[in-house]
């Protein structure tokens, strides 16, 4: 129990000070609350001295307010504190997280691991969120506040001092009980959550598959089991924690009543008065309070615990290794040398040595699958090498910190991920500090903005809301427009294979040059037009650069290039006969 406090103390970070005052306040609101005692003390007295009079009954009043007032703001500030501490103890890990992904090898991101990220950022942290802070309130406050009473309550009168410490004994046994019970329930919990998450983003993501191959009726078997798995997961939970909580009950129960009949007892037998036992009596409804919140604060103890154990999984999330300085390369000629690269232990590319020369274009060609993106991957460090060198300028890439070095970059892929944002914070993501003349300078370089101004909201267009979306070349033209903003001097660019319609395709061609003036440019290409112009072609084939050249050069040769320059022939043809 005590290593989930130190867990749980070490997650709270910089909140430690607001979990320390909530514990400090919340004391003081038991104290409050213990100060009815004592107004019904004086009352009791009172009464049975037979002297009741108006200025006896003004202290009790003043006395009941004063704790009503302090329990009420003692109440007000525990809460708050706890709010607080929760909201940025979840807030703060979800940033680290974020950061950290950042560094995270691409190769790490598969459904799993999304999931998995996705259930720590929401339930997982959403748990910690709403039960670490009032964990340790409840237990620790309960605990410190019960020790106190019952200290006060030995002093006061032993025998009575004597019930309670067996009372609150017996109750930290079952509650221990209970908390190592709930040590292998709560992580399994934990995990099935993790899972259904994990299932339901799968579905949602691969909804568009489902309805287009008709599938929707099939029942989807992986959900219903985690949904299954979770309603167990938890009603396991409950089973255990339900006897042990009627335990607590009991256990307080029969002290209260053992107390009620002992002060009776001694006060029948002459050795207590009568004010003390009636007081003894009330007392025995209140004495045992705090020790019940802090047993309701152990029977989500592990839950808290498992959770952040759980969202500390990330802090051992293997990064790239980010050694390098923060630095402008030379020049903007990149190189490979002797690179062999595998996704996990499959070898992709192998032995591949390539040369790219400042400011010209080069077109990497190839088979599906051949490892054509991989290549272009490598460059942005989405992964490192297994060996051999990436060199930029000379300088090998891991020697630049990421942020050096995706500044010298920007890449336009088929697939575009746009935001749920504006379209103007969609083009602005290339350069955030651009104002908004900036990005419309970039959306008409890029030749889309025409189509903005059309649209009801033009800029101010918000991408996902009302059933709004973009075509395909519109997206990519906008992914240009983020290019053209970022003004970066290297450019990889994934020539879109999908067939785009003529019009569509003339302002792409129009937004590429924009884009692509005067830079470094590596182009996966599939068009003849764009290859022809090409500076260099680079031909890969099974992760091996087969071919190197220029289109004069290389249709010279039996090989790839030339088979792919007269199929390309070959369909034009076929396109224009059948026109
Ligand atoms: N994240 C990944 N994890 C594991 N294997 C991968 C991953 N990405 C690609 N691969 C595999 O690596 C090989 C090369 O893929 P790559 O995407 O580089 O090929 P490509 O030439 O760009 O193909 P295409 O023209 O179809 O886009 C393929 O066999 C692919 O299945």
């Amino acid at each position: 129990m005590i290593k989930i406090f130190r867990e749980i103390w070490r997650f709270a970070g910089a909140e430690q000070k607001n979990i320390r005052n909530s514990i400090i306040v919340n004391f003081i609101n038991a104290i409050f609350h213990m100060l009815q005692i004592g107004a019904i003390f004086l009352t009791i007295q009172a009464i049975v001295e037979g002297g009741l009079q108006a200025r006896t009954i003004w202290y009790i009043l003043l006395l009941m307010l004063i704790s009503i007032a302090g329990k009420i703001g003692a109440n007000y500030f525990s809460q708050l504190q706890q709010t607080h501490a929760g909201y940025f103890m979840a807030a703060d890990k979800r940033i680290y997280i974020g950061n950290k992904m950042k560094l995270i090898p691409m190769g790490f991101f598969n459904q799993s691991s999304l999931g998995n990220i996705t259930g720590i950022c929401t339930t997982v942290l959403g748990d910690v969120e709403m039960t670490a802070p009032m964990v340790m309130v409840l237990t620790l406050g309960g605990f410190i506040t019960t020790v106190v009473f019952t200290v006060y309550m030995l002093v006061f009168d032993w025998r009575m001092g004597l019930i309670t410490v067996i009372g609150v004994f017996l109750f930290c046994l079952v509650t221990s009980s209970m908390e190592k019970k709930s040590r292998n329930t709560a992580p399994k919990r934990q995990k099935a959550q993790a899972e259904l998450v994990e299932n339901m983003l799968e579905t949602i993501q691969g909804m568009g598959v489902v309805k287009s191959f008709n599938l929707t009726k099939l029942d989807n078997k992986k959900v219903d089991r985690a949904i299954e798995n979770s309603r167990a997961t938890n009603l396991a939970m409950e089973k255990l924690i339900t006897p042990y909580t009627i335990m607590q009950e009991v256990t307080l129960r029969i002290f209260s009543v053992g107390m009620m009949a002992a002060a009776l007892l001694f006060y029948f037998q002459g050795t207590m008065d009568l004010t003390y036992s009636l007081m003894f009596i009330v007392v025995s409804f209140i004495i045992f309070e705090q020790i019940e919140s802090a047993g309701h604060g152990v029977a989500i103890l592990r839950v808290c615990g498992s959770s952040i154990e759980q969202a500390n999984q990330m802090n051992d999330t293997p990064v790239m290794d980010e050694n390098g300085r923060n630095k402008e390369p030379k020049s903007h000629e990149i190189a490979f040398e002797h690179v062999d690269f595998s996704y996990e232990k499959r070898q992709i590319l192998k032995d591949v040595t390539l040369q790219i020369k400042d400011r010209t274009m080069t077109a990497i060609i190839g088979p599906s699958g051949s490892g054509k993106t991989t290549i272009c991957n490598l460059i942005a460090r989405f992964w490192d090498a297994d060996s051999g060198k990436i060199t930029i300028g000379g300088t090998d890439i891991r020697e630049y910190t990421l942020e050096s070095l995706m500044n010298q970059m920007s890449m336009v892929f088929q697939n575009v991920y746009l935001f749920h944002d504006t379209i103007e914070n969609n083009i602005r993501f290339g350069n955030p500090k651009a104002t908004r003349q900036e990005v419309i300078e970039a959306a008409k370089k890029a030749s889309c903005h025409e189509f903005i101004m059309s649209l009801p909201k033009a800029y101010d267009t918000v991408i996902g809301e009302k059933g709004f979306s973009l075509s395909g070349g519109e997206k990519q033209r906008i992914s240009i427009a983020r290019a053209i903003l970022k003004n970066a001097p290297i450019i990889i660019f994934d020539e879109a294979t999908a067939n785009v319609d003529p019009e569509n395709e003339a302002h792409l061609q129009k937004a590429f040059e924009e884009l692509t003036k005067d830079k470094t440019i590596i182009m996966i290409a599939h068009r003849l037009k764009t290859v022809r112009h090409a500076d260099q072609i680079l031909v890969v084939e099974d992760g091996r650069i087969v071919q190197q050249g220029n289109h004069e050069e290389l249709i010279l040769q039996e090989g790839i290039y030339k088979r792919f320059v007269s199929e390309r022939k070959e369909a034009a043809s076929w396109n224009v006969s059948k026109g």
